[in-house]
């Protein structure tokens, strides 16, 4: 996957997906794949979209209200209009998750997300479970392509969370699963929204585009040869009279 530079815009919370396509200059006709990021408060969530779109980690963000950034990435030789929708941080009560209306159109809009926590916050890590659960019960049952992003890998003198917890965690959910530090590393960051974007792709290449692919790899019986069928034809007809002839 190759991003696009200079052509990514800010825009509050969508209402169509063409619409957004369309302000991102000339993606209009193009595939969307639309990502919304999701996890607690403070996890990190603007970091990784920033960093993501623009190689660059800026230390403070002010305390995020729903930014969608569109942005066209060069994907297996085809261009498409990806749009990462960063969401508010979800707040931890005693009785489970509190996710405001908001979120949950964020979510319903979304053909895939990054599940993010910190290392250094075990509640964030905690809430993973129960958001997976709230993601696809939005998604009716339909399997939503998710990763699992376990942030802040930089601040290992305070962590709160083990090492093994994340994959395993993402394992049971049959999600991949990516450490990163936002602050310190650019390629954990890219890999983890590539395979994200390379699964959508692959979801949403309309069956007849496969079918017409393997068909066309699949020989084609040879038309029958005319002269041939001639040929054969006049054998069989001489054949014939020659036997009538010598009764
Ligand atoms: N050390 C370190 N700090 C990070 C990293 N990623 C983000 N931060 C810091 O964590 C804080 C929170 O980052 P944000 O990106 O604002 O987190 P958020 O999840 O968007 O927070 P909300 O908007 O409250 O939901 C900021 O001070 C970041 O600089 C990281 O990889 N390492």
């Amino acid at each position: 996957m190759r991003l696009i530079q200079n052509m990514c815009t800010i825009a509050e919370y969508p209402t169509s997906g063409s619409a957004a396509a369309d302000c991102c200059g000339g993606a209009a006709g193009r595939r969307l794949v639309k990502i919304a990021v999701v996890g607690a408060s403070g996890v990190g969530k603007t970091a990784l979209v920033v960093r993501f779109l623009t190689k660059r980690f800026i230390g403070d963000y002010e305390r995020n209200a729903g930014n969608l950034y569109t942005r066209q990435v060069q994907m297996e030789g085809e261009t498409l209009a990806l749009q990462v929708q960063d969401t508010p941080g979800i707040q931890v009560h005693e009785n489970g998750l509190s996710c405001s209306e908001q979120l949950n159109r964020c979510i319903r809009w979304a053909d895939a997300v990054v599940m993010v926590f910190s290392i250094t916050d075990h509640k964030s890590y905690e809430l993973i479970g129960q958001l997976h659960q709230h993601v696809q019960q939005l998604h009716l049952g339909a399997r939503l392509p998710v990763v699992v992003v376990a942030n802040k890998a930089d601040l290992l003198h305070i962590k709160q969370v083990d090492p093994q917890l994340g994959p395993q965690l993402a394992s049971a959910l049959g999600c991949s699963f990516y450490e990163v530090s936002v602050s310190e590393n650019y390629n954990d960051v890219y890999h983890a929204f590539h395979v994200l974007c390379k699964e959508v792709s692959h979801k949403q290449q309309p069956s007849g585009t496969l079918e017409k692919r393997r068909s066309s790899l699949i020989p084609r019986p040879k038309s029958p040869n005319m002269q041939d069928l001639k040929r054969r034809f006049k054998q069989a007809l001489s054949a014939k009279v020659r036997t009538v002839t010598s009764v």
